[in-house]
């Protein structure tokens, strides 16, 4: 039930597979989520994302292989599965005439909150979500993301271990996204554990720290997003700036094993490099040892949506 450094799996799923009748949605994945990580599930539409997320929330029923949340068989137990789980399905539901408050505590007595608790424990979600002031608003008239804050605010009532999360960024505007960014943040800083998907992989990128990256039902990768890039041999340019650049020691760079080119710029030498052969620090120090005296060693960022692209179109399926 632990990882390799010692820390408890929360989820642990083994060589899942989902099948509707004819469609084999999901096709044999395997992860693992340690406490207190943010895992990014992302995927193209019909990947198999909520269908992995229905039967770790025990709603799909029919599946096969291995799938514990605390190191509980959801087959096995599914009632106290449900009592360490949070889950927040990509639809909110139509609530006609509830108010925000009626809404809690319908579904803090669904989670059988003792009554005496109920009042406070609302009063707490809604702080936490920043809807206090949205106490007696009717549930419809919410905007998507004080929606999208208020069913999160609902799968907090019962305070559970993990967090199911599925899209729940879809079609919010950038400053709702960075609300349910911000929350997000404070999930983890509570401890929770959280699983969240999405098949826009920059709406994820800075918020989780590991991401699996799902297609047609497999997992086409999965790491922290560094160890996915380097999975996929993206190449990543490097700026460097040497005192006194020879053409000579240009050259030495460009002939480093894992370097694609290096290009002399106005104030700079422009390295392409394919990290899985040469990792960013072993670079700097490639340079060194030629003899290049480093003034300012910077990589570019992350070239995300060339991934996800190259991911998509099956490159590496
Ligand atoms: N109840 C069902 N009956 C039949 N086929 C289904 C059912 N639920 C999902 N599927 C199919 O299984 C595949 C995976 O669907 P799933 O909803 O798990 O994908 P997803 O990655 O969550 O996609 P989305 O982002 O569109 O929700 C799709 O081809 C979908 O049409």
């Amino acid at each position: 039930m632990t990882d390799d450094v010692g820390k408890v799996n929360v989820v642990s799923v083994q060589n899942l597979h989902v099948n509707y009748g004819k469609v084999h949605a999901v096709r044999g994945i395997s992860f693992e989520i340690p406490k207190g990580e943010v895992f990014g599930f992302i995927g193209p539409n019909g990947a198999g994302k909520s269908s992995t997320i229905r039967v770790l929330a025990t709603l799909q029923k029919k599946f096969e292989g291995e799938v514990k949340v605390n190191g509980i068989e959801v087959r096995d137990d599914p009632d106290r599965v449900r009592e360490m789980i949070g889950f927040m399905p990509d639809f909110f539901g139509v609530y006609e005439d509830l108010s925000s408050r009626e809404y809690l505590h319908f579904f803090a007595a669904a989670y059988r909150l003792p009554k005496d608790r109920r009042e406070s424990v609302v009063a707490d979600v809604l702080e936490l979500t920043d809807l206090t002031h949205k106490i007696d608003s009717p549930v419809d008239s919410l905007s998507r993301g004080m929606k999208q804050r208020l069913a999160l605010a609902r799968v907090l009532l019962h305070d559970p271990d993990l967090l199911l999360l599925d899209e729940p960024a879809s079609g919010l505007d950038p400053r709702a996204r960075i609300e349910v960014r911000e929350l997000l943040k404070a999930m983890q800083e509570m401890g929770k554990t959280v699983l969240i998907s999405s098949h826009i992989l920059h709406e994820l990128a800075q918020l989780c720290t590991r991401i699996g990256i799902i297609e047609a039902g497999l997992l086409v990768a999965e790491g922290s997003l560094n160890e996915i890039f380097q999975q996929l041999s993206l190449k990543r340019v490097v700026h460097v700036q040497v005192v006194n650049p020879s053409d000579e020691l240009v050259a030495e760079i460009e002939r480093l094993p894992g370097v694609e080119s290096a290009e002399r710029q106005t104030d700079r030498i422009a390295i392409r490099l394919r990290e899985d052969e040469l990792p960013i620090e072993d670079l700097h120090s490639g340079i060194v040892n030629l003899g290049g005296k480093i003034r300012m060693f910077q990589a570019e960022a992350m070239d995300m949506e060339t991934a996800f692209m190259k991911l998509t179109e099956g490159v590496t399926a």
